[in-house]
């Protein structure tokens, strides 16, 4: 599904309303209905419903859902903020009607009027936040500020229209102050800002209405952001063929796990198995070869020697064959931050010539040393999380929290690599520019060795034949949804990374509708 920006959304609606014809007090039309559709069932219980209204088209939407909850017998009270006199358009005739229909509307136009507005809000038990819309576009101050934080000290059911009031639709920012939502319901798409952090925060249970927007309006928007649901998942996964072999599924190739992480191969094979790969080579030091042997005993073991600083010219052997072997490479979870690592990722770079997957030290070796990406045969996902992206980039990490999507962006421009940004909102970059922001996964997932089980998804699906961004976007949602199952049954604080691998043949299973 397309997730759009303010001025995306903006274009979708002016093309709707001046080409094709649709007049805007339609759309504000249905997009008021689509909101008590969404949520009259919550007013059952209700004896007060507030709406504060601001004076852009955002207001219009409240005006109309106050008229249509009135007509409804549901009791409502409007109050502006801001300047009634300055309200125009389409939210004008809404701002009318409801003056026509003798709705109870008040206003709060400066600090006289503070008292009133807070005892109006603090009597009732629902309000619909329609003060800010995607026309947001500067910090909130004064009365709107104001009133965001007595809508908020309310005791009562939050719903924002559209987005919360102070979400910056474009990023996710909190502009001073914002409405924090029990829910929202947003029209026609998703904007960008209710899915990052921190604006994601403010969302509550987010729902997308149809308001009769055309597909032609929206399919000639060149949105370059997408995020992966249900529906679409089962489309991207790999299929089985009754007639077929281990070695239709992928030979991939794990390279990981030292003596002190022995444990990130054993989650990074597993994770690849239990993903459906065919066949999984393990190259591991040898000391601890005996940890996936007893651990993964479907996996192939190879060892080499750790005991000298430089690769042996014995092992640089078997590493080559090995890559002509294999049909996809996972390489850096507990490889160790060595020269070694440095060796073997410097061998892989340059004579591979399919996908790898870089993860943890093999990020950490590139940092060192970005060269090594640019002398390559092969396409390279890599999968930094936000201390990682921070090395690699040398920004801090406040700002590449700030700005998830260019960093990431970025970082797969310059270096035409498919990066996956791995956070609480983990962004998937490709080189053409496009994308995919995961919706999906929970706190629980913040443990040891979980982006040693998405590496192993990730390359699994490669080995199937997916292409890079394919498996990068497929992986993410794999792995979080994977992590959201192991949430229902244990809860977030006990869950640990085999949770995860635990459910990954179930997520599969169900979106598949087996
Ligand atoms: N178009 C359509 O077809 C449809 C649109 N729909 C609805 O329209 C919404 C977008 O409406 P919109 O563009 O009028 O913007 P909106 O969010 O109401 O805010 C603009 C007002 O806020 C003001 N303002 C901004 N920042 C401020 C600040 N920090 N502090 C104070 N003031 C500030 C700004 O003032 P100005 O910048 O002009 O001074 C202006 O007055 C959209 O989210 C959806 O709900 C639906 O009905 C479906 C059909
Ligand atoms: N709060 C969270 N919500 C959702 N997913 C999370 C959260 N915290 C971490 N994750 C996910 O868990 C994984 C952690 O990976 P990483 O930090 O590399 O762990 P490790 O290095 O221990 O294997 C990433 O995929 C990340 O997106
Ligand atoms: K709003």
């Amino acid at each position: 599904m397309k997730v759009v920006k303010s001025y995306e959304m903006k274009e979708i609606d002016r093309y709707t309303i001046e080409e094709i014809g649709i007049p805007g007090i339609v759309l504000m039309e249905n997009a008021a209905m689509s909101v008590v559709s969404e949520t009259i069932q919550l007013l059952k219980e209700s004896n007060n419903v507030v709406i504060c209204c601001g004076i852009g088209n955002n207001g219009g939407d409240g005006f109309a859902i106050g008229r249509i909850l009135s007509c409804n017998n549901v009791k409502v009270s409007i109050i502006i903020i801001g300047d009634s006199s300055k309200i125009k358009g389409d939210a004008k005739i809404n701002y009318d009607i409801a003056r026509q229909l003798n709705i109870d509307i008040h206003e709060f136009y400066d600090d006289k009027q503070i008292d009133e507005f807070k005892n109006i809000v603090n009597d009732c038990d629902v309000i619909y936040d329609a003060i800010f819309g995607t026309g947001l576009c500067r910090e909130i101050t004064g009365k709107y500020l104001e009133a965001i934080k007595i809508i908020n000290r309310a005791n009562a059911y939050r719903i924002a229209i559209d987005i919360p009031s102070g979400v910056n639709s474009d990023d996710g920012q909190i502009l001073g102050d914002s409405v924090c939502a029990d829910k929202t319901v947003t029209f026609c798409l998703p904007k960008v800002g209710l899915l990052l952090y921190p604006g994601a925060n403010y969302v509550g249970d987010l729902v997308v209405t149809d308001i009769g927007i055309p597909n032609i309006s929206v399919e000639r928007i060149n949105s370059h952001t997408t995020i992966m649901d249900d529906n679409l998942a089962r489309y991207f996964i790999p299929n089985r063929v009754k007639m077929s072999h281990k070695g239709s599924y992928g030979k991939v190739l794990v390279i990981a796990g030292t003596s002190k992480m022995s444990g990130a191969a054993v989650l990074t094979s597993l994770s690849a198995y239990r993903t459906g790969a065919g066949l999984v080579k393990t190259f591991i030091e040898e000391s601890v070869s005996s940890v996936v042997t007893t651990k993964v005993p479907e996996a192939v073991v190879e060892t080499y020697s750790r005991a000298d600083i430089n690769i042996s010219n014995e092992d640089k052997e078997k590493l080559l064959e090995m890559l002509g072997w294999a049909d996809t490479i996972a390489i850096g979870p507990g490889l160790g931050n060595d020269n070694i690592t440095r060796e073997i990722l410097e061998i892989v770079i340059s004579n591979f010539n399919k996908t790898i997957v870089v993860d943890a030290d093999g990020i950490n070796a590139l940092s060192k040393d970005k060269e090594i990406l640019n002398n390559r045969k092969c396409e390279v996902i890599i999968t930094p999380h936000l201390g990682e992206m921070s090395r690699l980039i040398d920004y801090d990490i406040g700002e590449i929290t700030n700005n998830t999507i260019k960093v990431a962006v970025e970082l797969s421009k310059n270096y035409k690599i498919t990066c996956v940004l791995k956070s609480a909102r983990t962004i998937i970059s490709s080189p053409n520019g496009m994308v995919n922001i995961n919706i999906y996964g929970n706190s629980g997932m913040a443990t040891a060795g979980s982006g040693d089980v998405l590496t192993g998804i990730i390359v699994s699906l490669l080995g199937q034949g997916l292409n890079a961004s394919d498996a990068a976007i497929l992986g993410v949602y794999i792995h979080s949804k994977a992590g959201d199952k192991a949430k229902d049954d244990k809860g977030e604080h006990g869950l640990i990374a085999n949770d995860i691998i635990c459910n990954i043949p179930y997520v599969i299973k169900s979106s598949l509708n087996e």
